[in-house]
């Protein structure tokens, strides 16, 4: 039988190209946390858990997830077969709760390796593709409208994307909506409009809310009230035209049947670090598509292993209404593959390769590694544009 012999974790400061604003906290950096499995026929899987702002997100952090891995996950995998994927994931199941983002970065590097050693690229281990490239949203959360209108015609004149999401909830309704407003009047027909407003109102707040941006000509609203208020979700849902998103409400399968039971959400924000995986995120992806609910390519902002492992993932989804925001990469002034992920015509394409088709730089990982800080002899570059 196959072994794995070793896993090695780290986490990756990396520096954001401008301030991003979400109504929680308000990122200047970003910190993935890299996994490694290192198996006996030599070949080494990667993976990325990653989330947003420390704690102030989720109750995962970098520091956590790492060391979720090095105590919990690594006697295990040291006794699994790594051609066992499900197994292995199952056996750590029992033996860990929760851990979502944690248990994400580690199937994601037993799927790199188990699609190296076939021969297979992730996503046609995962059941197949049904496209090789995905429409990806941008995020405009500089909070500035004026630099957030500048932001937006610079990469719809890229070609770059067409979909933009706004952060809102951090300021009053009012400035809020006026935001909003100004950013679909400035673009128009051009691109389509959305906001997140990560739980930030209360479900009579959101009465308000989102009969305004119905009115502004928003698309789609996400997580607008608290992940625990379901039924206030439901309540919205069916008194508002305009679709509403569950995002932080949804970490996996179980949450996905309990909301489309519920019909507490027209469309699911898919996160392969929420879910649990990727095998749970597909899982969240059957629900929906059984109860007719439509899907979203969500994002943590992770780097280019955990952005082109959801998008392995994503591009196995029958229907994809909503597209992606598989942007992450691009938010970060520093490159950690040796070739960057390929972003033209408002799309992601996903690599072809096997496994997931990406390789870390040595020297970019050895120089931003945080246990490797206090060696460093020169330091971030400035912020930079988009
Ligand atoms: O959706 C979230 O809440 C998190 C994330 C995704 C895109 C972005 O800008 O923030
Ligand atoms: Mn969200």
């Amino acid at each position: 039988m196959l072994k794995i012999n070793n896993i090695d974790t780290f986490l990756v400061d990396l520096p954001t190209i401008r301030p991003h604003v979400l109504s929680m906290a308000t990122m200047h950096r970003q910190t993935i946390v890299i996994v490694r499995i290192h198996c006996s026929d030599g070949i080494i899987g990667i993976g990325e858990g990653t989330t947003i702002g420390g704690l102030s997100y989720g109750d995962e952090s970098p520091e956590s997830i790492k060391l979720a891995i090095d105590t919990y996950f690594e006697p295990i995998l040291k006794i699994s077969d790594p051609c066992r994927v499900g197994q292995t994931m199952a056996k750590i199941g029992r033996v860990v709760v929760g851990n979502h983002f944690a248990k994400s970065a580690v199937e994601t590097a037993l799927l790199d390796a188990m699609g190296k050693r076939v021969g297979l690229p992730v996503s046609e281990l995962l059941g197949g593709r049904h496209r090789d490239e995905l429409p990806v949203a941008w995020t405009l959360a500089s909070g500035d409208t004026d630099k957030d209108i500048e932001e937006a015609e610079r990469v719809l004149g890229l070609r770059r994307h067409n979909i933009f999401k706004l952060k809102i909830g951090k300021r009053a309704m009012a400035d809020d909506v006026a935001h909003v407003a100004s950013i679909k009047k400035a673009l128009g027909d051009k691109a389509s409009v959305r906001v997140d407003v990560n739980q930030a109102w209360d479900e009579a707040a959101a009465s308000r809310g989102l009969a305004m941006l119905e009115d502004a000509g928003v698309d789609l609203v996400e997580q607008p009230i608290a992940k625990a208020n379901r039924s206030g979700l439901a309540r919205l849902a069916a008194r508002f035209i305009i679709p509403i998103m569950a995002d932080e409400a949804l970490h996996g399968p179980d949450d996905a049947f309990d909301l489309a039971s519920q019909a507490a959400a027209d469309v699911f924000a898919v996160k392969i670090a929420q879910s649990g995986g990727l095998q749970a995120a597909g899982r969240v992806g059957a629900i929906a598509d059984a109860a007719g609910i439509g899907l979203y390519g969500g994002t943590m902002l992770e780097a280019g292993v955990g952005t082109i492992a959801s998008a392995h993932l994503f591009a196995t989804f029958p229907q994809l209404a909503w597209g992606t925001e598989l942007f992450g990469p691009l938010l970060l002034t520093e490159e950690i593959l040796t070739e960057p992920l390929s972003y033209s015509d408002f799309a992601l394409k996903v690599p072809d390769k096997p496994g997931l088709g990406v390789e870390l730089d040595p020297d970019r990982i050895d120089f931003f590694r945080r246990d490797r800080a206090k060696t460093r002899t020169h330091s971030f570059p400035a912020e930079t544009q988009v």
